[in-house]
């Protein structure tokens, strides 16, 4: 690799912070802190000119990052985990793997963010997109190019509209099809808690660290996970050079998040299976992959350990989900999803908005879909909140 810095480090040679560790690798502390300190700090002082100890400057590298950079690693069964300044920025890394005249095929179901950066890149970059309806794998496979196709851009499930793709057959099926491209999963609405997508087969899984890996909305962050050391180099290697690694202050609250990871999915997913089911109840289209009417639902089991937290749901009427959205007051008006909060938000007016209309009309991404990301309130409250607003809106609600 070109141009690295001198203490670029591969994967075996991370350091963490532990001072009752015996590994030398482990980060001196002296004062033996139980949590990971924060080395908010942006350069390290060297002992001689060429003396290299294990940090020269923050962008290349920092304890703390390295720390949560370490424990994701492990819990998404990666060769090595990368922590960046948002989930954004972890797309335009892995995007910079591709060149001028070179192609990705990805959802017709995505982010809107993230379709933005595609369409940039596809503008200014001579980079095209394929967006095809991932859960089809003959359709994936129908846009690949040997030699063109150098990503495989997967968001399962999709945001906001909640389609599954079979993320083993594609691996499989682009393995085979098309050796030069990297199966890539925005695995941000499952977290490596629920689904593995390295262990599947991806080759880069990456999350808007902002959500559920976090918890609390009080941070944006962007993790990487790949699974191999080449992988991981070219993708340090980009991260070093544009300078997007995790402050070491978010790298410490992002830690500080994933401990708790575990126990508020359980609850979140919990209460999204009882506002599904109620909502299906009275007679509304919910697409939540924890319901037996969802499509891939039999699919989705043999990929994920649990449904997630976020689902959507159409009313058929733009001006009645407007009242619907308006009217919750457990429920904030918010975009985002994964944190201990609910919300509430109509996609094509917010976290959707910046794809064009006509766009939006062509993938079917209903102007009066109402997503909800469920949080870990009473899920009583949260029932009586959307029936009251429901009922305000007109609709006649059993509970
Ligand atoms: C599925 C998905 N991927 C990526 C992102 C981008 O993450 P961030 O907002 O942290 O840049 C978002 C939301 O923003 C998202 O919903
Ligand atoms: N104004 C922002 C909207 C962010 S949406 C955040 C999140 N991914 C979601 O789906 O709610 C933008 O245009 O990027």
């Amino acid at each position: 690799m070109p141009n690295q810095p001198k203490r670029y480090r591969p994967a075996t040679e991370l350091v963490f912070v532990d001072s009752f560790s015996d590994d030398p690798n482990a980060v001196n502390d002296p004062y033996h802190a139980s949590s990971v300190p924060i080395y908010q700090t942006a350069t390290f002082k060297q002992t001689s000119a060429s003396g290299s100890g294990q940090y020269d400057y923050s962008r290349s590298g920092n304890p703390t990052r390295s720390a949560v950079e370490i424990h994701l690693a492990k819990i998404m069964n990666a060769e090595r985990a990368f922590v960046v300044s948002s989930g954004m920025s972890a797309l335009d890394v892995i995007t910079r793997l591709v060149g001028a005249g070179e192609e990705i095929v990805a959802g017709d179901d995505l982010y809107g963010g993230t379709n933005r950066l595609l369409t940039y890149l596809s503008t200014y970059m001579n980079v095209k997109t394929h967006n095809v309806d991932t859960t089809s794998v003959s359709a994936v496979e129908a846009k690949l190019d040997p030699f063109k196709t150098k990503l495989v851009l997967l968001e399962t499930p999709t945001n906001p509209k909640i389609k599954i793709a079979d993320i083993k057959s594609i691996a499989e099926m682009v393995k085979a099809k098309c050796p030069n491209a990297l199966v890539v999963v925005d695995n941000t609405m499952m977290s490596p808690y629920l689904q593995k997508t390295l262990d599947l087969g991806a080759h880069i899984e990456y999350h808007s660290g902002t959500k559920y890996l976090s918890g609390h909305h009080d941070l944006m962050a962007g993790v990487i996970g790949v699974c191999s050391q080449e992988i991981a180099d070219r993708i340090y290697h980009v991260i070093n050079a544009t300078g997007c690694g995790l402050s070491p202050f978010d790298s410490w609250l992002l830690f500080r998040g994933v401990k708790t990871l575990a126990v508020r999915i359980e609850k979140q997913q919990t209460n999204a299976m009882l506002v599904a089911n109620f909502l299906e109840a009275n007679g509304f289209k919910v697409h939540f992959p924890g319901l037996a009417s969802h499509p891939q639902y039999e699919l989705h089991k043999t990929l994920s350990s649990g449904p997630g937290a976020v689902l959507s749901f159409e009313t058929g009427d733009i001006a009645a989900s407007e009242r619907i959205v308006e009217t919750t007051k457990l429920w904030a008006i918010s975009v985002s999803f994964g944190c201990v909060n609910s919300l509430i938000s109509m996609p094509c007016r917010m976290s959707h908005a910046s794809i064009p209309a006509e766009i939006r009309l062509q993938r079917d991404l209903k102007e009066d879909l109402i997503r909800l990301c469920v949080g870990i309130e009473d899920p009583t409250d949260l029932i009586e909140d959307l029936s009251n607003a429901l009922v305000f809106a007109g609709y006649s609600i059993k509970n």
